[in-house]
């Protein structure tokens, strides 16, 4: 790059816009912080999706706020639906395990969770029961005290390779979800802009395939299964939690204009407009 000249885009990855048929959402924004107003009346213009980007004062205030707002939604949802027609939700690790499933599991009370089924946004390809599996984390924290609820978990490490895994799972998920596009997202985010196991400059945002494999992950464990870009871009319903001052650089990028999606995963779901944005005072003191 020449001095002082600023990087040419590379084709075709910058953000565009998805277009998708979503209801109106009953959870008004105005008991909500608006992003960007900070001070009085000072209104900084930081994404388009301003109405949908909501900032609690602290992680735990982030995670109830979401926790409501998804138990809220999947009610409404599981109401509609029949058995064999379940609400397909997915989940992430981390932060949406340890802190928002627990309070989802307070706030849901109401839920019918027999018309729910659970899937993961990604899991760690160790074998089952192993401490650093995202199913194992989200079982005991939530899905265990669920009258009733389904889940598929992803494939553990029983020997079968990465490889063979990922095709198995992906044939599980198009006997499930061939007609289907989830109707809930639950997304965490890493401090490199990383969402499910979806890593900066080793991913694909126009992968073919629904369930991808991580050979080497720079997050530990290496070995990893995700949800492809492109099945998290065409959920219904896309949630996004990130909290803590380690995630407010990234995030800071991802909400500029021309940030390059390959680099920055998370910033790709800008591509959906109404993707739902839950930060804390601290991550989202640099947007
Ligand atoms: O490794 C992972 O990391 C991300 C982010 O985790 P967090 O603890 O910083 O929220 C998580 O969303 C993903 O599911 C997990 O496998």
């Amino acid at each position: 790059m020449p001095h002082g000249g600023t990087a040419p885009p590379r084709p075709g990855y910058l953000l565009r816009q998805y277009s998708c048929s979503l209801g109106s959402d009953s959870i008004g924004a105005s008991r909500h912080r608006e992003a960007g107003r900070y001070g009085a009346g000072r209104i900084r213009a930081v994404t388009p999706q301003a109405d949908k980007t909501f900032i609690s004062p602290d992680a735990t205030a982030l995670a109830r706020h979401l926790a409501q707002d998804l138990a809220h939604h999947i009610q409404v949802q599981a109401e509609r639906r029949s058995d064999e027609t379940p609400v397909e939700i997915a989940i992430a690790g981390g932060f949406v395990a340890t802190h928002v499933l627990p309070a989802l599991g307070e706030e849901g009370q109401g839920v019918d969770w027999s018309k729910v089924r659970f899937w993961w946004c990604d899991e760690r390809f160790v074998p089952a029961g192993h401490p650093d599996r995202n199913d194992e984390e989200a079982r005991r924290h939530l899905l265990d005290h669920l009258d009733g609820v389904r889940f598929i978990p992803m494939p553990s490490d029983e020997g079968q390779g990465l490889p063979t895994a990922c095709v198995e799972f992906t044939e599980q998920w198009k006997t499930l979800m061939a007609t289907r596009s989830l109707d809930v997202v639950v997304l965490g985010m890493g401090p490199d802009g990383h969402i499910a196991s979806l890593f900066p400059g080793m991913y694909s945002p126009e992968e073919s395939q629904a369930i991808v494999s991580v050979e080497d992950s720079p997050k530990p464990p290496p070995q990893r299964l995700s949800l492809s870009m492109p099945v998290i871009l065409a959920a219904q319903r896309i949630y996004l939690a990130a909290a803590g001052e380690a995630k407010s650089e990234i995030l800071g990028q991802a909400f500029t204009t021309d940030v390059d999606i390959r680099d920055c995963p998370v910033a790709a779901l800008r591509q959906r407009s109404d993707c739902r944005w839950y930060l804390d005072e601290a991550s989202a003191s640099q947007l």
